[in-house]
């Protein structure tokens, strides 16, 4: 059961270094509430995806903490680590890196399988995630005849048959078409979950996340509305993120809310 008392996530005073010494995160405060979609936005090699790697105790080390629903990340404790992953679900870039059953519904199967859920419970979580993404109809095909976008929805509903509180999406919109992606928003916004997406896709940042965080260095250097940090063209020079040509983020934020 989620504890609502608790922040879905709470990092601080995070820092990581990698073997070689390269500081990839030096002191990440970041609360997110139960709910909120919150876009992670940052430059190449600003330490997203290592930020991201620590939510489920695969990268580990560095001093801070790392709490889901107030459960800390420990990762020498092997019952926690196994309840945070249940807790956290990180939908990677590649699809293929999460797809490797003969079929759409065994590989959905494949996550809460492995938690011990069986029968019917089992059947109804497989159900519950494909409809969620659309899938239903997909679920006895062999997963890479799927297209790509086909592919990154059976990769979330991997996720969803988990039953996650955070979901977590790295570049969600990548390589998907206009009709893909307006799709896979509807879904994500459709989601009573907590969500944390990284992306370079700011348009899409501005539709599916009311708030967004910008990580530069290392460092969390901004945090608020998305609409402001986009229109704010300073801060958004100064860490390298650029707009799309001519997309004005208070004008596009403007007509989402009163579709004409
Ligand atoms: N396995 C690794 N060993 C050493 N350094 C690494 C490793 N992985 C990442 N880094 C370095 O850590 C820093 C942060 O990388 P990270 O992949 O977290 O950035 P990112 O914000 O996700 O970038 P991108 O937007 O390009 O995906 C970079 O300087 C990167 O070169």
């Amino acid at each position: 059961m989620i504890n609502v008392t608790e922040p879905a996530l709470t990092i601080s005073g995070l820092h990581f270094a990698y073997p070689d010494g390269r500081e990839a995160l030096r002191g990440v405060d970041l609360t997110l509430a139960q709910g909120e979609r919150v876009a992670l936005l940052g430059p190449n090699g600003a330490g997203k995806t290592t930020l991201v790697l620590h939510l489920n105790g695969i990268l580990h080390g560095g001093p801070g903490r790392v709490e889901i629903s107030g459960l800390p990340v420990t990762p020498s404790d092997r019952a926690a680590i196994a309840e945070i992953r249940r807790r956290v679900g990180i939908v990677f870039q590649d699809p293929d890196d999460q797809l490797f059953m003969p079929t759409v519904a065994e590989d959905v199967a494949f996550g809460p399988a492995n938690l011990g859920v069986r029968g019917t419970e089992l059947d109804n979580r497989v159900d519950e995630a494909l409809s969620a993404v659309g899938m239903s109809a997909h679920r006895d095909q062999i997963p890479h005849h799927l297209s790509f976008g086909q592919r990154r929805r059976v990769a979330v509903a991997t996720v969803l048959a988990m039953r996650p509180e955070i979901l977590v999406l790295d570049e969600p919109s990548s390589n998907l078409d206009p009709a893909s992606r307006r799709e896979l928003a509807e879904i994500l916004e459709s989601l009573p979950v907590t969500v944390l997406m990284v992306t370079h896709d700011l348009p899409y940042a501005l539709e599916l996340c009311p708030r967004a965080v910008i990580l530069d260095e290392g460092r969390l250097v901004a945090d608020g509305p998305t609409v402001d940090l986009l229109a704010d063209r300073s801060l958004m020079s100064a860490h390298r993120l650029e707009l799309p040509f001519g997309f004005d983020p208070v004008a596009a934020l403007a007509s989402r809310r009163s579709p004409s």
